[in-house]
């Protein structure tokens, strides 16, 4: 209960202010708003200061309709109102959340002060719009669209004058107001100041449950999760920003609507308006290291910011199919999960537009290729395509590791079913993929005895773990890859005819990376994956560099050109990547290379200074071969005993080195010359490819 005099003196300074008479706390910009939100009382909405009646309360029923409207905000906004109530408590404030119009729709109250708060009206259903109450906290911020402290004298109708109220806005992607997030006190001191922190907070909470709501609303577009300090992205989201297939931008969350999208007074439409990269590079440097922040800079200021790429949620498959292709150049035509790999290749292509055929038909496919030439990028890119995109990819390489170890891997084992076996047994890689995609990469590795295990399996759709005696259903697609000559192994009776007819439904050539037209495009994106992993966005790689570059034949594909640029990044110092930074066998290999190409004469690159003891480089070999030249038939031999050695030895090059009676360095050359890339390019000590 107000006494008579209080309300006098509030009624009088109400006067004072909204019949011009001025007041020393006009000065302040947020008195100025007071004051702009007395006037509307008293004028517009013609609310009688000196009125001490309890706040208006919606009946049941009407709160039941307010709460229905916004029921899917709701749910997300719970979690923030009840932190906020936790952390609050102590302090007596009771925490609310109102609805645009005002009606309080879910209200936390202090248990041992409850009756208190709702004698003075703070309950489920009561409405605090600006109509209704005139200046408080709810209705001046629904007003203002803006966070707002009303503290005590601050309020316009006498009856809320002892009360302090934080309120902040939360507002939806058009900037509409959505709700407002209040802490309200019944006593405090006088002092404003001593709100600042509750206003804090209140204005942190509300910014968490309206970003968290932004993220919701886009859920079915590409997003954008930026933020200044990559290692704070995981837990906080500075800017979200939502994009279509073509790079449109579609919104973003209030800051970054502020601050990013519009910019002087200018919205980008599409993110290259907004970035100094395409929405394209952005699918690349994410696919490249998925869930890791990666660098972006702004158009406009040059200032970075760290990214992560979301997928929109599931859509059906006819709705991917009908979504119009992402991005603006070549890879313009290319579905969704293809784009990074089909940058204007017409082999890679036409492998693409027939992958997305079978992707859904359960066709299994096999992939051939020479190792590094993207296999395993190719049958993510199908898993990721198709409609088991939610379940599992799980890949084995049967060349690298142990014959004897293979079973286990693909088919598990129950516990105790051989010595040396986990006690609680394991779930092999078939099992593990039920409902996704099993990769089985270097399928010709595969022993024979174990070819009719997984023959059974596909045939039967189960699988028999080692030590069980029931068969378990599975259901899996199987793609598998290998860069040998299956017909040659099924000739040579190592390969079983009716599992290479099983598993070839559809059957797919990667091209060699020397053979591929976008070659250009290709070693570019590579190094702007790079450079942006390593944060060192200003490189550049020389044209002459680049003309070498081209001019190499990439024995190892496009896995020794990511290992070679990697390696050229770290080196160079400046900003330009040169021929020099790059590994030995590439600089010696593309300077005699270049030479065909017409440089002009100052642009010759410096001899590359050979690697090889002078003995070694000097002698014949009857291996040397021309860019392109196919094998000669001792070339192969020395080849596959090269192979078969390297296998035996589980790529250590040390040991098949000195088993051969080679050195190091000449295995090496050798490898080189006869395109021999591990299946796996191991670094290290023992690194199957050595740089420097
Ligand atoms: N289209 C592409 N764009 C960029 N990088 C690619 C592309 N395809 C493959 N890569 C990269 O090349 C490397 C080798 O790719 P992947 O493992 O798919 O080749 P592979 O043919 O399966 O090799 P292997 O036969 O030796 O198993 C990986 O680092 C991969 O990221």
């Amino acid at each position: 209960m107000r006494h008579g005099r209080e309300i006098a003196d509030h009624v009088g300074r109400v006067m004072n202010i909204v019949e011009g008479r001025g007041h020393p706390l006009l000065s302040d910009p947020h008195h100025e708003r007071v004051a702009r939100s007395w006037k509307r009382s008293l004028n517009k909405h013609s609310i009688d200061p000196s009125l001490s009646s309890v706040p208006k309360v919606v009946t049941a029923y009407e709160l039941r309709e307010h709460r229905d409207r916004i029921e899917t905000f709701m749910r997300i906004a719970r979690e923030g109102v009840e932190r906020l109530h936790n952390e609050l408590l102590p302090a007596n404030y009771c925490v609310l959340l109102t609805d645009a119009a005002g009606v309080t729709v879910d209200y936390r109250a202090v248990p041992h002060l409850e009756r208190e708060f709702k004698d003075e009206g703070f309950r489920a259903g009561t409405c605090w719009s600006e109509e209704s109450e005139g200046t408080c906290g709810v209705g001046t911020t629904l007003i203002d669209r803006q966070p707002t402290l009303i503290h005590r004298g601050e309020h316009f109708r006498s009856h809320n004058t002892q009360f302090t109220c934080s309120s902040a806005p939360i507002l939806g992607l058009q900037d509409e107001p959505i709700a407002v997030l209040d802490a309200s006190a019944l006593f405090s001191p006088d002092a404003r100041e001593s709100q600042l922190l509750v206003f804090r907070m209140v204005c942190d909470k509300a910014r968490l449950i309206e970003d968290a709501y932004a993220h919701y609303s886009l859920r079915n577009h590409w997003t954008l999760q930026l933020g200044q300090v990559a290692e704070f992205m995981p837990v906080e989201t500075d800017y979200l920003i939502a994009f279509d297939d073509d790079g449109r931008i579609i919104g973003g969350n209030r800051r970054a609507r502020n601050e990013l999208i519009t910019h002087n007074g200018r919205r980008a439409e599409f993110l290259h308006d907004l970035f100094e990269c395409s929405a394209n590079d952005i699918m690349v440097s994410a696919h490249a290291s998925p869930g890791t922040p990666f660098p972006l800079r702004m158009l406009a200021t040059g200032r970075r910011l760290f990214a992560v790429l979301r997928a929109p949620n599931a859509r059906s498959p006819a709705q991917v199919t009908q979504s119009k292709p992402v991005l603006t150049e070549e890879n313009a035509t290319a579905p969704r999960g293809f784009r990074h790999l089909a940058l204007g290749d017409p082999r890679v292509k036409s492998n693409v537009q027939c992958a997305v055929k079978v992707a859904n038909r359960d066709i299994p496919v096999m992939l051939l290729g020479e190792t590094g030439t993207g296999k395993e990028a190719f049958a993510r890119a199908i898993h990721d395509y198709s409609e088991r995109a939610k379940q599992p990819f799980v890949a084995l390489n049967c060349a690298a590791i142990p014959e004897s170890l293979i079973e286990s891997e693909l088919f598990g084992y129950r516990d105790g079913a051989f010595t040396g076996a986990r006690s609680k047994g394991a779930k092999g890689k078939i099992l593990q993929s039920d409902g996704g995609t099993l990769f089985l990469d270097e399928i010709g590795d595969m022993p024979l005895s174990l070819q009719s295990r997984l023959l059974r399996v596909l045939a039967e759709g189960e699988v028999v773990p080692l030590g069980a005696e029931q068969p378990t259903p599975v259901n899996l697609h199987v793609i598998c890859a290998t860069h040998q000559d299956l017909p040659e192994l099924v000739r040579q009776g190592r390969f079983r005819e009716d599992l290479f007819y099983r598993l070839n439904g559809a059957s797919f050539m990667l091209p060699p990376l020397r053979n591929r037209e976008d070659k250009r495009e290709l070693i570019q994106l590579v190094m702007r994956e790079e450079c942006a992993a390593m944060g060192r966005e200003e490189l550049r790689i020389a044209e002459d560099t680049m003309n070498r570059l081209l001019a190499y034949d990439w024995p190892g594909n496009i896995r020794q050109l990511r290992h070679a640029i990697r390696y050229a990044c770290a080196i160079a110092d400046g900003n330009q990547v040169a021929i020099e930074h790059f590994p030995q066998e590439l600089r010696g290999s593309a300077a005699s290379q270049a030479r065909a190409l017409p440089q002009p004469a100052q642009q010759q690159p410096p001899a590359a200074a050979p690697s090889l003891p002078r003995s070694v480089a000097a002698a014949p070999d009857p291996c040397e071969l021309r860019d392109g030249e196919p094998l000669n038939e001792a070339c192969l031999q020395l080849r596959q005993k090269m192979l078969d050695a390297l296998r035996r030895n589980h790529w250590r090059v040390t040991e098949t080195a000195r088993q051969l009676g080679m050195s190091r360095a000449t295995f090496y050359r050798k490898m080189a010359r006869l395109r021999i890339v591990a299946p796996n390019y191991l670094d290290g000590e023992d690194s199957v490819v050595g740089h420097g």
